[in-house]
């Protein structure tokens, strides 16, 4: 077995599950072990039954009081036995699990491990792992992996194939060059990998990690570098003739422009007029308005008989984009086709969609990545528009121009990064910053509270819905987690609408909708249809409702800093006062000194600095700042010294050997050269 091998090859993986091991994106064993965990869990300390006052994840430890008893329903076989103390007793079933009772032996003392629930006045926990307090103890030593999983695919099933996929596999390959790896104090990437599913402890997750996310910034900057090296300037086939299309829009748009987005207008207009294909990255804070400017962009690209396309991160902002796109056209009686094209359009519409893009030289084309796909054949494709979530990367260029496509390549972030780190992230990038929003907008109100606080907040909620505005409750989870304490969006949905009894419309939304569910949930909160959207982070970015005025987020503690003011970003779009309530449900002092950054202030890159300061380094429970870039464990804000340290490594090694041709850089240069055509297959 290798990393190639499908996964069907690591044993105990049928059909079934390989199914459901494609839909988390894994099909080799490669990809099993790259599936990094997303969160950790030490097991608690164990509780006697009577400190169990309310529901949760919990360790019992107790004596089986009498023998455990087996009933047969006719459904299913039922375990069932208790825990008691002098204060009190937690029940435990077992469903399907017979062979249990000859496992517990009465008057013996074990350990219970998993959820707790109350069912009327009594505590209960089901399916509960059983240890002996020797196992148990060696158990608290260790972290347990939590992975990012699917319906059907749980937990223990996906570690289960990763300790099995180390034992049928050898991994003795290591592609870093020992000087690097010495002079940067990395360890092994064996013992990284290993370690970074199963930590024997903190500090050795701390060390695997490292080496982990070097390797992941390295790789990426060397890749980058390596293609700039080699790349021709691509001649900029699209003359800019007529520009009187622009002074006729910002004549006739309800604002002006901010100084910031002019500027930045006038940056790339320049660039649009030089010899060589523009490559360029504008950075704008939430809300800053960089929707103008490409539409200022793609309009001008028109107007001098060139198409033009924008390509969204999700199906739900193209649509967005779409209609605000369609609407400015009428608005300015822009006579240009405007063609949405995704992958959840009929098999009518798209073709419809490709009929367009053939006839419409000007056409200004929305859609997803779908837009870089075979079918996709465009006339006189001028300009690229997209977001940094998929960066269009010397890659997608590459696949462009296999087309005979060289278009300008404009990147729009909303992601605040200080310049330092930018410079280094798009090296092959100028850089356009807008940072100021339009000057008439109120500033958020902000608030951190505590989970007691909530009925006040559904209330406050109640009144901004009465007054005819909207509000998101964002939850971290989709649904009960059996591993994380954290509120999930489909408990939460049901929760509230018995809270308002009906009173109040309440949609949800969640990434595992399929495409055209996540359009009409959302099509119905921007015509405020549903009045309160309790959604995970799929609204995180670029979502416009301005008529929404309250974000309220659960678990606020666990979500980055950058993510949470992207979050809060959905709010204050519109001229009424807006609110942010952070639920914080950690309330330690490291919760409440991180959140109270965002408490302070609404300017991203302020918050973006003040992050990088507060963190150090192993501080990565649960948190995962910058999801939306490129890459799969390293984060920028809180890894932006390995990420420096990494981008000189990569500027000395190509000092030395601009090719990798040395001998000692041989298995670097295939590594890159294997990662290269991996990203090709898009
Ligand atoms: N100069 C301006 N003055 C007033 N309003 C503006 C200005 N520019 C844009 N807007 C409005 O501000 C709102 C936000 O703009 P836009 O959607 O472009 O933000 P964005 O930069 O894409 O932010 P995000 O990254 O959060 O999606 C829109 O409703 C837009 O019409």
């Amino acid at each position: 077995m290798n990393l190639e091998s499908p996964i069907t090859e690591v044993k105990g993986i049928g059909a079934k599950t390989e199914k459901l091991m494609n839909k988390i994106g894994v099909y080799t064993v490669g990809d099993i072990l790259l599936h990094y965990p997303r969160d950790y869990v030490r097991f608690k300390e164990p509780l006697s039954a009577g400190e169990i006052t309310q529901e949760g994840i919990y360790a019992v430890i107790g004596k089986i009081t009498s023998a455990p008893v087996l009933k047969r329903t006719n459904r299913m076989e039922i375990v069932q036995a208790k825990v008691r103390d002098t204060a009190g007793s937690v029940e435990l079933i077992w469903f399907r699990m017979p062979y249990v009772r000859s496992q517990l032996k009465s008057q013996e003392t074990y350990i219970f491990y998993g959820k707790v629930k109350q069912k009327g006045r009594q505590f209960c926990m089901e399916q509960p792992q059983i240890y002996t307090t020797e196992q148990y103890q060696q158990k608290m030593q260790t972290l347990q992996p939590v992975y990012a999983r699917t319906d059907g695919l749980s937990n223990q099933m996906i570690t289960k194939t990763i300790l099995q996929a180390f034992e049928e596999i050898s991994l003795s390959y290591e592609y870093l060059p020992e000087e690097i790896r010495k002079k940067e104090g990395l360890c092994e990437y064996n013992f990284a990998i290993r370690q970074i599913h199963f930590p024997e402890n903190m500090e050795s997750l701390t060390i695997a990690r490292k080496r982990l996310v070097f390797d992941e910034f390295f790789l990426f900057i060397l890749n980058m570098q390596m293609q700039k090296e080699k790349k021709i300037m691509i001649p900029n086939d699209f003359p800019i003739e007529n520009e009187t299309v622009i002074p006729y829009i910002l004549s006739h748009l309800p604002y002006s422009l901010t100084k910031a987005q002019k500027k930045c207008f006038d940056e790339i207009l320049t660039d649009m007029k030089k010899g060589t294909a523009m490559q360029r990255l504008v950075q704008g804070d939430v809300g800053s308005g960089k929707t103008i400017v490409a539409f200022l962009c793609m309009a001008l690209m028109g107007e001098n008989g060139h198409q033009s396309a924008l390509m969204a991160p999700t199906e739900v902002l193209a649509r967005q984009h779409y209609e605000t796109f369609m609407g400015m056209c009428e608005r300015f009686s822009l006579d240009r086709k405007v063609i949405l094209l995704t992958g959840s359009l009929t098999a009518k519409e798209k073709r419809r969609a490709y009929e367009d893009m053939q006839m419409y030289q000007d056409a200004m084309i929305i859609g997803t990545q779908a837009l870089i796909q075979e079918k996709a054949i465009y006339q006189n494709l001028g300009l690229v528009i997209t977001d940094e979530q998929h960066r269009f990367g010397v890659r997608q260029r590459e696949k462009l121009a296999e087309k005979g496509l060289h278009p300008h390549v404009l990147v729009m972030s909303a992601t605040p990064i200080p310049r330092t780190l930018a410079i280094i992230i798009y090296g092959d990038m100028d850089i356009s910053v807008i940072d100021e929003v339009p000057a008439k907008r109120l500033p958020n109100k902000n608030c951190v509270v505590g989970t007691s606080y909530r009925k006040t907040a559904y209330e406050f909620i109640r009144k901004e819905v009465q007054k005819g505005h909207q509000a998101y409750v964002i939850c971290p989870l989709v649904e009960e987690s059996e591993e994380l304490e954290a509120e999930n969006v489909t408990d939460y949905t049901k929760k509230l609408e018995a809270y308002y009894g009906g009173g109040l419309t309440i949609g949800c939304l969640n990434g595992k909708m399929k495409p055209a569910e996540k359009n009409k949930v959302m099509d119905a909160f921007a015509a405020n249809e549903i009045q309160v959207l309790v959604s995970t982070t799929v609204v995180e970015v670029g979502v416009n409702v301005p008529n929404a005025t309250v974000m309220m987020i659960e678990n606020a503690e666990r979500f980055g800093l950058a993510q949470l003011h992207q979050l809060r970003g959905r709010v204050g779009r519109g001229d009424a006062q807006s609110y942010c309530i952070m639920v914080d449900h950690a309330q330690s002092k490291e919760s409440k000194k991180r959140l109270d950054i965002l408490n302070r202030s609404n300017d991203g890159f302020f918050i973006a600095r003040e992050d990088l300061k507060l963190r150090g380094p192993g501080d990565f429970f649960g948190i995962r700042q910058s999801g939306d870039m490129a890459f799969q464990i390293a984060d920028i804000y809180q890894d932006a010294d390995v990420l420096k340290r990494a981008a000189d490594a990569v500027k000395e090694l190509l000092l030395k050997d601009s090719m990798l041709e040395k001998e000692e850089h041989r298995k670097l240069a295939a590594f890159v050269e294997s990662t290269m055509k991996e990203q090709m297959n898009l």
